[in-house]
């Protein structure tokens, strides 16, 4: 089943103060299917975010179509559902990660991913005992659990993020360098999260500077440059 097709996708910006407007990306095609990781390579300033950021719909799209197939609605398009079906969706199945937290203020880092769990219809049991759980995977100082996360780290921010994403098993899951301020250690615990959630089949789109930590991970890398998609890394399956 195809999760995800962006068909001749574009986003040009206006800058106001130069009365101009300048596209950041066009032409772009490439698609998913459920289950299968993407990574999107390409120099900086290429679209990349961009690109992402349509998929999550915090831009629109000026052409083209983001195509995904909704649990809940069938197949949609992104770039033209209403604001209504597209806040179920990033509640109920489309997660993303960036660099910035953007959060409730005066919400604790632990209470952040309780009401995360709780969007999903967890129980308070569940919630707690799943937040521990997911702040303990990604190595949350357990002192930093009851404090508010504006005066953390840039690394300690990140790993919240992703946390926050990642216990509510998306069934489609962005990834915007999820590792850029992350040690070794911080990249190999995003690394065994994004393994687990391929294996619960959550499809996802990333972008990594560091191109080893996408090795033997994605299925397709789509190269923003030659606007070629190609799959690196073939299922294997076998017959019983
Ligand atoms: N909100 C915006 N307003 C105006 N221009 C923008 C906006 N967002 C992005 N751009 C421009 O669009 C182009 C693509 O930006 P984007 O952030 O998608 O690139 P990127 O490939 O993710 O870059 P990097 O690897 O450096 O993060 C850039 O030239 C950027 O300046």
């Amino acid at each position: 089943m195809t999760m995800l097709e962006i068909k001749d996708f574009g986003k040009r910006f206006t800058i106001h103060h130069l009365e101009k407007t300048m596209p950041a990306i066009e032409h772009i095609n490439f698609s998913l299917e459920a289950g299968e990781f993407i990574g999107i390579v390409g120099k900086s300033g290429s679209g990349k975010s961009t690109i992402l950021k349509s998929i999550y719909r915090s831009y629109l799209p000026d052409t083209g179509n983001i195509l995904y197939n909704s649990a809940r609605f069938g197949q949609v398009d992104l770039a033209t559902i209403s604001e209504r079906e597209m806040l179920y969706l990033r509640q109920y199945e489309i997660g993303y990660v960036s660099q910035f937290l953007n959060v409730m203020p005066r919400t604790t880092c632990r209470q952040l991913v309780i009401n995360a769990l709780l969007e999903m219809g967890e129980s308070e049991e569940v919630a707690l005992k799943e937040s521990g759980e997911a702040l303990t995977h990604f190595e949350m100082d357990p002192k930093l659990w009851d404090s508010y996360p504006n005066t953390f780290s840039g690394g300690e921010k990140l790993r919240l993020n992703i946390a926050m994403a990642t216990v509510k098993n998306p069934r489609l899951l962005l990834l915007d360098e999820p590792t850029a301020s992350l040690d070794q250690q911080s990249k190999v615990k995003v690394r065994e999260m994004i393994e687990k959630l391929k294996n619960k089949g959550t499809t996802l789109v990333g972008i990594f500077h560091d191109i080893e930590f996408m090795e033997g991970l994605c299925d397709k890398v789509y190269d923003i440059q030659s606007r070629l998609q190609t799959v690196v890394k073939e299922t294997i399956t076998y017959e019983s």
